[in-house]
Protein backbone atom coordinates (compact mmCIF):
# COMPACT_ATOMS: atom_id res chain seq x y z
CA UNK A 1 0.00 0.00 0.00
CA UNK A 2 1.25 3.49 -0.80
CA UNK A 3 2.86 5.20 2.14
CA UNK A 4 3.76 2.09 4.07
CA UNK A 5 7.25 1.70 5.31
CA UNK A 6 10.03 -0.38 3.96
CA UNK A 7 12.69 0.55 6.50
CA UNK A 8 15.63 -1.16 4.85
CA UNK A 9 15.25 0.79 1.64
CA UNK A 10 13.47 4.13 1.73
CA UNK A 11 11.59 4.79 4.95
CA UNK A 12 8.20 6.29 4.26
CA UNK A 13 6.19 7.77 7.05
CA UNK A 14 2.46 8.07 7.53
CA UNK A 15 0.70 10.13 10.14
CA UNK A 16 -0.87 7.74 12.63
CA UNK A 17 -4.33 9.20 12.06
CA UNK A 18 -4.03 8.54 8.36
CA UNK A 19 -3.19 4.93 8.87
CA UNK A 20 -5.98 4.06 11.22
CA UNK A 21 -8.65 3.86 8.55
CA UNK A 22 -6.79 3.46 5.30
CA UNK A 23 -9.87 2.29 3.44
CA UNK A 24 -11.54 5.70 3.73
CA UNK A 25 -8.66 7.63 2.33
CA UNK A 26 -6.86 7.85 -0.90
CA UNK A 27 -3.31 8.87 -0.25
CA UNK A 28 -1.72 11.65 -2.25
CA UNK A 29 1.74 13.12 -1.99
CA UNK A 30 1.93 16.71 -0.89
CA UNK A 31 4.75 18.59 0.74
CA UNK A 32 6.18 22.08 0.45
CA UNK A 33 9.28 22.11 -1.74
CA UNK A 34 11.26 23.88 1.00
CA UNK A 35 10.54 21.17 3.55
CA UNK A 36 11.33 18.49 0.99
CA UNK A 37 14.68 20.12 0.26
CA UNK A 38 15.48 20.29 3.96
CA UNK A 39 14.85 16.58 4.31
CA UNK A 40 16.99 15.80 1.31
CA UNK A 41 19.74 17.91 2.83
CA UNK A 42 19.35 15.95 6.06
CA UNK A 43 19.78 12.79 4.04
CA UNK A 44 16.38 11.48 5.10
CA UNK A 45 14.61 9.58 2.36
CA UNK A 46 10.89 9.72 2.95
CA UNK A 47 7.61 10.32 1.27
CA UNK A 48 5.34 12.68 3.15
CA UNK A 49 1.70 12.21 2.42
CA UNK A 50 -1.66 13.78 2.95
CA UNK A 51 -5.11 12.20 2.83
CA UNK A 52 -8.05 13.22 0.72
CA UNK A 53 -11.63 12.79 1.83
CA UNK A 54 -13.39 9.79 0.35
CA UNK A 55 -16.91 10.25 -0.98
CA UNK A 56 -19.86 7.91 -0.50
CA UNK A 57 -21.57 6.32 -3.52
CA UNK A 58 -23.99 9.21 -3.95
CA UNK A 59 -21.07 11.60 -3.98
CA UNK A 60 -21.56 13.11 -0.48
CA UNK A 61 -18.92 12.86 2.22
CA UNK A 62 -19.85 11.23 5.54
CA UNK A 63 -19.70 13.35 8.71
CA UNK A 64 -16.95 11.20 10.14
CA UNK A 65 -14.93 11.45 6.97
CA UNK A 66 -15.30 15.23 7.04
CA UNK A 67 -14.10 15.29 10.65
CA UNK A 68 -11.22 13.01 9.81
CA UNK A 69 -10.42 15.25 6.90
CA UNK A 70 -10.26 18.27 9.23
CA UNK A 71 -8.15 16.36 11.72
CA UNK A 72 -5.87 15.20 8.95
CA UNK A 73 -5.55 18.72 7.55
CA UNK A 74 -4.69 20.03 11.00
CA UNK A 75 -2.09 17.31 11.50
CA UNK A 76 -0.63 18.05 8.08
CA UNK A 77 -0.49 21.76 8.90
CA UNK A 78 1.14 21.08 12.26
CA UNK A 79 3.65 18.83 10.57
CA UNK A 80 4.45 21.46 7.94
CA UNK A 81 4.87 24.14 10.61
CA UNK A 82 7.13 21.79 12.60
CA UNK A 83 9.27 21.24 9.52
CA UNK A 84 9.50 24.96 8.84
CA UNK A 85 10.55 25.57 12.45
CA UNK A 86 13.31 22.98 12.02
CA UNK A 87 14.48 24.76 8.87
CA UNK A 88 14.45 28.22 10.43
CA UNK A 89 16.25 26.89 13.51
CA UNK A 90 18.90 25.14 11.41
CA UNK A 91 19.53 28.37 9.50
CA UNK A 92 20.37 30.00 12.87
CA UNK A 93 22.82 27.26 13.79
CA UNK A 94 20.38 25.52 16.16
CA UNK A 95 21.18 21.82 16.07
CA UNK A 96 18.14 20.74 18.09
CA UNK A 97 15.29 19.69 15.77
CA UNK A 98 12.03 20.84 17.34
CA UNK A 99 10.10 17.89 15.93
CA UNK A 100 11.09 14.52 14.47
CA UNK A 101 11.59 15.34 10.75
CA UNK A 102 10.07 12.05 9.62
CA UNK A 103 7.19 12.06 12.08
CA UNK A 104 6.78 9.90 15.17
CA UNK A 105 8.18 6.36 15.16
CA UNK A 106 4.82 4.77 15.98
CA UNK A 107 2.55 3.81 13.08
CA UNK A 108 -0.83 2.18 12.76
CA UNK A 109 -2.31 -0.07 10.14
CA UNK A 110 -5.85 -1.07 11.02
CA UNK A 111 -5.67 -2.35 14.59
CA UNK A 112 -1.91 -2.87 14.43
CA UNK A 113 0.63 -0.56 15.91
CA UNK A 114 4.25 -0.77 14.91
CA UNK A 115 7.43 1.18 15.43
CA UNK A 116 9.83 2.20 12.74
CA UNK A 117 13.04 3.77 13.82
CA UNK A 118 15.12 5.89 11.51
CA UNK A 119 17.50 8.84 11.77
CA UNK A 120 14.63 11.28 11.34
CA UNK A 121 12.57 10.02 14.26
CA UNK A 122 15.35 9.11 16.71
CA UNK A 123 16.53 11.95 18.98
CA UNK A 124 20.20 12.73 18.56
CA UNK A 125 20.75 13.72 22.19
CA UNK A 126 18.93 14.18 25.50
CA UNK A 127 17.95 17.79 24.84
CA UNK A 128 16.33 16.81 21.55
CA UNK A 129 14.56 13.93 23.30
CA UNK A 130 13.27 16.31 25.98
CA UNK A 131 12.05 18.83 23.43
CA UNK A 132 10.22 16.20 21.34
CA UNK A 133 8.58 14.85 24.44
CA UNK A 134 7.68 18.37 25.59
CA UNK A 135 6.07 19.17 22.26
CA UNK A 136 3.63 16.26 22.63
CA UNK A 137 3.06 16.93 26.34
CA UNK A 138 2.26 20.61 25.73
CA UNK A 139 -0.14 19.90 22.87
CA UNK A 140 -2.06 17.53 25.17
CA UNK A 141 -2.09 20.05 28.03
CA UNK A 142 -3.29 22.77 25.66
CA UNK A 143 -6.33 20.69 24.77
CA UNK A 144 -7.26 20.39 28.43
CA UNK A 145 -6.58 24.04 29.27
CA UNK A 146 -6.88 26.24 26.20
CA UNK A 147 -5.22 29.64 26.18
CA UNK A 148 -8.55 31.42 26.67
CA UNK A 149 -8.96 29.52 29.97
CA UNK A 150 -5.44 30.43 31.10
CA UNK A 151 -6.02 34.09 30.28
CA UNK A 152 -9.01 34.12 32.63
CA UNK A 153 -6.96 32.37 35.34
CA UNK A 154 -4.30 35.10 35.15
CA UNK A 155 -6.59 37.35 37.18
CA UNK A 156 -6.32 34.95 40.12
CA UNK A 157 -2.53 34.59 39.96
CA UNK A 158 -0.51 36.27 42.72
CA UNK A 159 1.12 39.52 41.53
CA UNK A 160 4.52 38.92 39.95
CA UNK A 161 7.59 39.85 41.97
CA UNK A 162 10.61 41.68 40.61
CA UNK A 163 13.04 38.86 39.81
CA UNK A 164 15.88 41.07 38.55
CA UNK A 165 15.31 43.53 41.40
CA UNK A 166 15.75 40.69 43.92
CA UNK A 167 19.01 39.61 42.25
CA UNK A 168 20.43 43.12 42.19
CA UNK A 169 19.46 43.78 45.83
CA UNK A 170 21.17 40.56 46.98
CA UNK A 171 24.26 41.29 44.88
CA UNK A 172 24.57 44.76 46.39
CA UNK A 173 23.88 43.54 49.92
CA UNK A 174 26.49 40.75 49.95
CA UNK A 175 29.01 41.90 47.33
CA UNK A 176 28.74 38.36 45.94
CA UNK A 177 26.77 36.96 43.01
CA UNK A 178 23.11 36.66 43.98
CA UNK A 179 21.99 33.05 44.33
CA UNK A 180 19.19 31.48 42.33
CA UNK A 181 18.89 28.24 44.26
CA UNK A 182 17.49 25.34 42.32
CA UNK A 183 14.95 22.89 43.71
CA UNK A 184 15.30 19.64 41.80
CA UNK A 185 15.04 16.02 42.66
CA UNK A 186 16.98 14.63 39.73
CA UNK A 187 18.54 15.60 36.45
CA UNK A 188 19.27 13.75 33.22
CA UNK A 189 23.02 14.05 33.72
CA UNK A 190 23.24 13.26 37.45
CA UNK A 191 20.25 11.00 38.04
CA UNK A 192 18.49 11.17 41.44
CA UNK A 193 20.10 13.89 43.55
CA UNK A 194 18.00 13.51 46.68
CA UNK A 195 15.78 10.63 47.74
CA UNK A 196 14.02 12.42 50.63
CA UNK A 197 12.72 15.16 48.41
CA UNK A 198 10.42 17.72 50.01
CA UNK A 199 10.46 20.71 47.62
CA UNK A 200 8.76 23.11 50.04
CA UNK A 201 11.13 22.27 52.88
CA UNK A 202 14.14 22.65 50.57
CA UNK A 203 12.83 25.99 49.29
CA UNK A 204 12.35 27.26 52.87
CA UNK A 205 15.84 26.13 53.79
CA UNK A 206 17.27 27.96 50.74
CA UNK A 207 15.41 31.11 51.70
CA UNK A 208 16.79 30.91 55.23
CA UNK A 209 20.27 30.31 53.83
CA UNK A 210 20.17 33.58 51.85
CA UNK A 211 19.00 32.61 48.35
CA UNK A 212 17.73 35.63 46.38
CA UNK A 213 15.47 33.63 44.06
CA UNK A 214 14.42 30.04 43.56
CA UNK A 215 14.54 27.97 40.41
CA UNK A 216 11.97 25.20 40.43
CA UNK A 217 12.44 22.40 37.95
CA UNK A 218 8.98 21.50 36.80
CA UNK A 219 9.56 18.97 34.08
CA UNK A 220 8.07 15.83 35.62
CA UNK A 221 9.44 13.22 33.29
CA UNK A 222 13.05 14.30 33.46
CA UNK A 223 13.28 16.10 36.83
CA UNK A 224 10.53 14.39 38.88
CA UNK A 225 9.58 17.67 40.44
CA UNK A 226 5.87 18.43 40.87
CA UNK A 227 6.22 22.22 41.05
CA UNK A 228 6.38 24.89 38.36
CA UNK A 229 8.90 27.49 37.24
CA UNK A 230 11.95 26.32 35.23
CA UNK A 231 10.84 24.50 32.13
CA UNK A 232 11.75 23.54 28.59
CA UNK A 233 9.58 26.13 26.91
CA UNK A 234 8.64 25.32 23.33
CA UNK A 235 5.28 27.09 23.18
CA UNK A 236 4.05 30.47 24.45
CA UNK A 237 1.16 28.67 26.11
CA UNK A 238 3.63 27.42 28.74
CA UNK A 239 4.48 31.00 29.69
CA UNK A 240 0.84 31.80 30.42
CA UNK A 241 0.55 28.56 32.33
CA UNK A 242 3.64 29.37 34.42
CA UNK A 243 2.20 32.78 35.30
CA UNK A 244 -1.15 31.31 36.35
CA UNK A 245 0.82 29.09 38.75
CA UNK A 246 2.62 32.06 40.27
CA UNK A 247 5.94 32.02 38.37
CA UNK A 248 7.88 35.28 38.32
CA UNK A 249 10.43 34.27 35.71
CA UNK A 250 10.75 31.65 32.99
CA UNK A 251 13.67 30.12 31.16
CA UNK A 252 14.05 30.51 27.39
CA UNK A 253 16.77 28.23 25.97
CA UNK A 254 18.51 29.64 22.89
CA UNK A 255 19.69 26.13 21.91
CA UNK A 256 16.03 25.25 21.38
CA UNK A 257 14.28 28.48 20.36
CA UNK A 258 14.88 30.41 17.14
CA UNK A 259 15.28 34.21 17.37
CA UNK A 260 11.71 34.92 16.39
CA UNK A 261 10.40 32.73 19.22
CA UNK A 262 12.71 34.42 21.72
CA UNK A 263 11.53 37.86 20.55
CA UNK A 264 7.87 36.86 20.71
CA UNK A 265 8.15 35.03 24.03
CA UNK A 266 10.11 37.86 25.64
CA UNK A 267 7.30 40.23 24.69
CA UNK A 268 4.72 37.89 26.20
CA UNK A 269 6.80 37.73 29.38
CA UNK A 270 6.82 41.53 29.60
CA UNK A 271 3.09 41.64 29.01
CA UNK A 272 2.53 39.19 31.88
CA UNK A 273 5.05 40.78 34.24
CA UNK A 274 7.46 37.84 33.99
CA UNK A 275 11.24 38.04 33.70
CA UNK A 276 12.77 36.03 30.86
CA UNK A 277 16.06 34.35 31.70
CA UNK A 278 17.50 33.64 28.26
CA UNK A 279 20.02 30.82 28.41
CA UNK A 280 23.02 30.47 26.10
CA UNK A 281 25.90 28.05 25.98
CA UNK A 282 28.18 29.15 23.15
CA UNK A 283 29.34 32.24 21.26
CA UNK A 284 26.84 31.79 18.47
CA UNK A 285 23.90 31.65 20.87
CA UNK A 286 25.24 34.62 22.81
CA UNK A 287 25.57 36.68 19.61
CA UNK A 288 22.03 35.80 18.55
CA UNK A 289 20.64 36.80 21.93
CA UNK A 290 22.65 40.03 22.09
CA UNK A 291 21.05 40.94 18.75
CA UNK A 292 17.56 40.79 20.28
CA UNK A 293 16.12 43.97 21.75
CA UNK A 294 14.80 44.02 25.30
CA UNK A 295 16.83 41.14 26.79
CA UNK A 296 17.59 41.97 30.43
CA UNK A 297 18.81 38.69 31.90
CA UNK A 298 21.13 36.18 30.23
CA UNK A 299 22.16 32.85 31.74
CA UNK A 300 25.41 31.27 30.60
CA UNK A 301 25.13 27.56 31.07
CA UNK A 302 28.46 25.89 31.75
CA UNK A 303 26.81 22.58 30.95
CA UNK A 304 26.50 21.53 27.34
CA UNK A 305 22.96 20.15 27.33
CA UNK A 306 23.71 17.87 24.39
CA UNK A 307 26.81 16.18 25.84
CA UNK A 308 26.45 17.03 29.60
CA UNK A 309 30.05 18.25 29.64
CA UNK A 310 30.54 20.98 32.26
CA UNK A 311 33.22 23.63 31.89
CA UNK A 312 33.14 26.73 34.11
CA UNK A 313 35.53 28.58 31.83
CA UNK A 314 32.61 28.81 29.42
CA UNK A 315 31.21 31.72 31.46
CA UNK A 316 34.53 33.57 31.24
CA UNK A 317 34.92 32.88 27.53
CA UNK A 318 31.48 34.28 26.66
CA UNK A 319 31.99 37.43 28.72
CA UNK A 320 35.35 38.39 27.26
CA UNK A 321 36.04 41.18 24.76
CA UNK A 322 33.34 42.77 22.66
CA UNK A 323 30.54 40.58 24.03
CA UNK A 324 31.29 41.66 27.58
CA UNK A 325 31.35 45.26 26.40
CA UNK A 326 27.92 45.00 24.75
CA UNK A 327 26.51 43.33 27.87
CA UNK A 328 27.77 46.17 30.07
CA UNK A 329 26.48 48.82 27.66
CA UNK A 330 23.07 47.22 27.54
CA UNK A 331 23.03 46.78 31.31
CA UNK A 332 22.26 43.09 30.95
CA UNK A 333 22.55 41.00 34.12
CA UNK A 334 24.42 37.75 33.59
CA UNK A 335 23.78 34.57 35.56
CA UNK A 336 26.47 31.86 35.72
CA UNK A 337 24.74 28.47 35.58
CA UNK A 338 25.71 24.89 36.45
CA UNK A 339 28.72 23.11 37.85
CA UNK A 340 29.36 25.52 40.75
CA UNK A 341 30.46 23.71 43.93
CA UNK A 342 32.98 25.81 45.88
CA UNK A 343 33.75 29.40 46.95
CA UNK A 344 36.54 29.32 44.33
CA UNK A 345 34.00 28.47 41.62
CA UNK A 346 31.84 31.40 42.74
CA UNK A 347 34.84 33.76 42.82
CA UNK A 348 35.87 32.59 39.35
CA UNK A 349 32.53 33.36 37.69
CA UNK A 350 32.17 36.60 39.65
CA UNK A 351 35.56 37.68 38.35
CA UNK A 352 34.32 36.84 34.86
CA UNK A 353 31.46 39.34 35.32
CA UNK A 354 28.35 37.53 36.57
CA UNK A 355 26.03 39.23 39.03
CA UNK A 356 24.16 36.04 39.90
CA UNK A 357 24.60 32.29 39.89
CA UNK A 358 22.15 29.46 39.39
CA UNK A 359 23.09 26.46 41.48
CA UNK A 360 21.37 23.12 41.92
CA UNK A 361 23.31 19.96 42.62
CA UNK A 362 25.90 21.22 45.08
CA UNK A 363 23.29 22.61 47.49
CA UNK A 364 20.25 20.40 46.94
CA UNK A 365 22.29 17.33 47.91
CA UNK A 366 23.20 18.68 51.36
CA UNK A 367 21.34 17.40 54.43
CA UNK A 368 20.57 21.02 55.23
CA UNK A 369 20.43 22.81 51.84
CA UNK A 370 20.43 26.24 53.53
CA UNK A 371 23.74 25.44 55.24
CA UNK A 372 24.94 24.11 51.89
CA UNK A 373 24.68 27.70 50.64
CA UNK A 374 27.10 28.85 53.35
CA UNK A 375 29.52 26.14 52.24
CA UNK A 376 29.14 27.16 48.59
CA UNK A 377 29.93 30.83 49.23
CA UNK A 378 32.41 30.25 52.06
CA UNK A 379 30.34 32.51 54.31
CA UNK A 380 26.83 33.01 55.60
CA UNK A 381 25.05 35.10 52.98
CA UNK A 382 21.73 35.18 54.80
CA UNK A 383 22.69 38.19 56.90
O1 LIG B 1 21.31 19.11 34.40
C1 LIG B 1 21.05 18.37 33.44
O2 LIG B 1 21.41 17.19 33.38
C2 LIG B 1 20.26 18.89 32.27
C3 LIG B 1 20.08 18.10 31.15
C4 LIG B 1 19.34 18.55 30.09
C5 LIG B 1 18.76 19.78 30.14
C6 LIG B 1 18.93 20.59 31.26
C7 LIG B 1 19.67 20.14 32.32
N1 LIG B 1 19.87 20.90 33.45
C8 LIG B 1 19.28 22.17 33.68
C9 LIG B 1 20.18 23.13 34.30
O3 LIG B 1 20.42 24.14 33.67
C10 LIG B 1 20.75 22.89 35.68
O4 LIG B 1 19.76 22.22 36.41
C11 LIG B 1 21.13 24.18 36.41
O5 LIG B 1 21.94 24.99 35.63
C12 LIG B 1 21.86 23.87 37.73
O6 LIG B 1 23.01 23.10 37.47
P1 LIG B 1 23.83 22.36 38.65
O7 LIG B 1 24.20 23.40 39.68
O8 LIG B 1 25.04 21.78 38.00
O9 LIG B 1 22.92 21.33 39.23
Amino acid sequence: MEGLVSPKTTPRILFPTLNRRPSKFSIVRSVPASAMDAHRRNGVGFTPIRAQKAETKDGSATISSVMEDAETALKAKEWEVGMLINEVAASQGIKIRRRPPTGPPLHYVGPFQFRIQNEGNTPRNILEEIVWHKDVEVSQLKQRRPLSMLKKALDNAPPSRDFIGALMAANQRTGLPALIAEVKKASPSRGILREDFDPVEIARSYEKGGAACLSILTDEKYFKCPLLCKEFIVDAWQIYYARTKGADAVLLIAAVLPDLDIRYMTKICKLLGLTALVEVHDEREMDRVLGIEGIELIGINNRNLETFEVDNSNTKKLLEGERGEIIRQKNIIVVGESGLFTPDDIAYVQEAGVKAVLVGESIVKQDDPGKGITGLFGKDISV
